[in-house]
């Protein structure tokens, strides 16, 4: 079944060109694509060739020029109106996006406090620490107290505390060391092993993709060039090489 569909996704900005111009910027441009439920699709591209900008659409925080995002058949707002907490994201820079003043369990407990869901909270935390791997004893700490890694297990805690259906991690393990980054791979395996989620992987570097990816989209200068399937993190074929 067709979880997330992005179809014929287009976006560009205006910038003042001078003397009563305006000049268009195309960042991206005829995107078309779906993520099944339950996969793993990788997006892949250079700096500056759209992924944060098409994330950011998938997440319904920009609204495109043209086209739509839909899951599950009805547009992105809709559902996430239909699905309170079932669309998360973990960002890059885990440094910025926890408060620095909030303590562990407080940043955990955000997105739960936020729907009101605040029901035997103190135990549902201690679950979401074990399931990153972290000790109890980081709730009482503050961001500045942990290692980047364990900073963005916090983040994943947080992000999967709703029991989300679909994830965007959007360069989620790049700033980090390669073998904390293998760390990270593995725990996002076994997440969505256990809770069936459906990811959305953003990176500028194959190799990390390649390892958790059902299938990779290669973006260049905000156009889909190519899309590989991938079995136990080898490209098995390339389809519609379309480069232009
Ligand atoms: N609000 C905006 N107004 C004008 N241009 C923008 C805006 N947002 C993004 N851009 C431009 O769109 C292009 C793509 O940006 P985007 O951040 O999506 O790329 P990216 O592939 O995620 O790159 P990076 O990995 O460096 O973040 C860039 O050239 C950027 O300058």
């Amino acid at each position: 079944m067709m979880f997330v569909q992005v179809e014929n996704l287009s976006k560009s900005y205006y910038k003042d060109g001078g003397f009563l111009k305006k000049e268009k910027t195309e960042i991206l441009n005829g995107i078309q694509f779906f993520i099944k439920k339950g996969e793993c699709l990788g997006l892949i591209g250079e700096s500056g060739s759209g992924k944060s900008t098409l994330s950011r659409m998938i997440l319904g925080l920009e609204k495109p020029t043209k086209g739509e995002v839909k899951i599950e058949g009805v547009s992105v707002s809709k559902w996430m109106k239909n699905n309170k907490g079932k669309m998360s994201v973990v960002f890059q820079d885990y440094t910025s996006s926890v408060n620095p003043h909030f303590t562990i369990r407080n940043i955990i407990a955000e997105p739960l406090a936020a729907w009101g869901d605040s029901k035997n909270l103190d135990e549902r935390i201690n679950v979401l620490l074990a399931k990153v791997g972290l000790p109890h004893a980081v709730i009482h700490k503050y961001p500045h107290e942990l290692s980047g890694g364990q900073l963005q297990r916090v983040c994943i805690a947080r992000a999967i505390s709703t029991e989300p259906e679909f994830i965007v991690l959007d360069e989620a393990i790049s700033s980090l060391d390669v073998s904390v980054q293998a760390q990270i791979l593995e725990l996002l395996r076994s997440l969505q092993n256990e809770m069936n989620m459906t990811y959305l992987f953003v990176a500028h570097d194959l190799q990390a993709v390649a390892n958790l990816c059902d299938c990779i989209l290669f973006l260049y200068r905000g156009k889909i060039v190519d899309r590989r399937e991938t079995i136990d993190g080898y490209h098995v074929r390339s389809r519609s090489f379309i480069f232009s």
